[in-house]
């Protein structure tokens, strides 16, 4: 059985609590957040998973886990997951817009390498970044990116500054430029679009374009590539999570995937 720390409680989290509860192989036994007093957290936390515990931070002496799931965001990257890496601690990290941040990535690498272990980056709402990845093996030529959600999931972001989100009823583009500039200004809402760089031509030479739409109900990623391979061209249409509209469901399949895939012999 996997001994595993999940970090971040709340959309994603809870989700993937949900679809690994009484699965034989996966125990989760801390969820780490910013506040472990808070009784509200507590409660859900007993009704999720009875076993676990909360804690500011991650156990990284002797008790330290087999496995740690990131799921709580940007800051989250430098706090836990690159000292956990250090300690030989292998971590599957969802928040991939972090590295974004000048250094970051670099720091990643360095961390995952002393510690002879590897941070693994999910492709959460997104697909094909497998194909993707391995495209960019041959040479890839262009990779755009645009993604499309409806205007509430832009409250708390830059666009606010900008525009009436109550009020949008056309398709408004709130963002044009790299997946760099992307995921360090949306880091709730732009993290798919570092993911394709990431698997493609990278944070810098990757085009993106960001929109605020009325038109649809769901979170919708298009990917457009094209090299040696061929050409891809991929739309998904994700569901929102109701805990966290920003957010598509399939990021907390994805999650429970890459956890249970870690505990069997045989994956896909
Ligand atoms: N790769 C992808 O496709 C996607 C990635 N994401 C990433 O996942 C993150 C989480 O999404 P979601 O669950 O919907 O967000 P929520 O806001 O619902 O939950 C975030 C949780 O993480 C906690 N948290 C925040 N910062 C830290 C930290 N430094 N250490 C420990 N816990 C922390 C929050 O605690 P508190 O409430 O106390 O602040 C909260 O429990 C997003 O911020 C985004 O970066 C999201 C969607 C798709
Ligand atoms: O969940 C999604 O649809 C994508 C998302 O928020 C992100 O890219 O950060």
């Amino acid at each position: 059985m996997k001994r595993v720390t999940m970090i971040g409680f709340g959309a994603i989290g809870a989700g993937v609590l949900e679809l690994v509860r009484g699965n034989p192989e996966i125990a989760i036994d801390t969820v780490v957040v910013p506040d472990p007093a808070d009784a509200a957290l507590r409660e859900a936390l007993r009704r999720a998973a009875p076993g676990a515990k909360l804690a500011a931070e991650v156990e990284l002496g002797a008790g330290r886990p087999d496995l740690i799931v990131e799921c709580a965001g940007h800051s989250a990257i430098g706090q836990h997951v690159i000292p956990a890496l250090e300690r030989g601690v292998p971590c599957l990290v969802i928040s991939v817009g972090a590295l974004s941040e000048d250094g970051l990535a670099e720091r990643l690498e360095e961390a995952a390498r002393r510690g002879g272990t590897q941070a693994q980056l999910l492709p959460g709402a997104i697909g094909a970044i497998d194909a993707l990845a391995a495209a960019r093996l041959g040479g890839l030529e262009e990779v755009r990116y645009v993604g499309r959600k409806p205007p509430q999931a832009w409250k708390g972001t830059p666009a606010e500054a900008e525009l009436d989100l109550d009020m949008v009823d056309e398709p408004v583009r709130i963002f044009v430029g790299t997946a760099r500039e992307a995921a360090h200004r949306f880091p709730k809402n732009a993290n798919v679009a570092a993911t394709v760089a990431l698997a493609g031509l990278g944070l810098d030479a990757t085009r993106v374009e960001l929109w605020a739409d009325p038109r649809v109900e769901e979170n919708q990623h298009h990917i457009d590539a094209q090299g040696a391979f061929g050409r891809l061209e991929l739309t998904m249409s994700g569901k929102p999570l109701r805990a966290n509209p920003k957010t598509s469901a399939l990021t907390v399949f994805c999650v429970a995937r890459a956890l249970t895939n870690s505990a069997h012999a045989i994956t896909i």
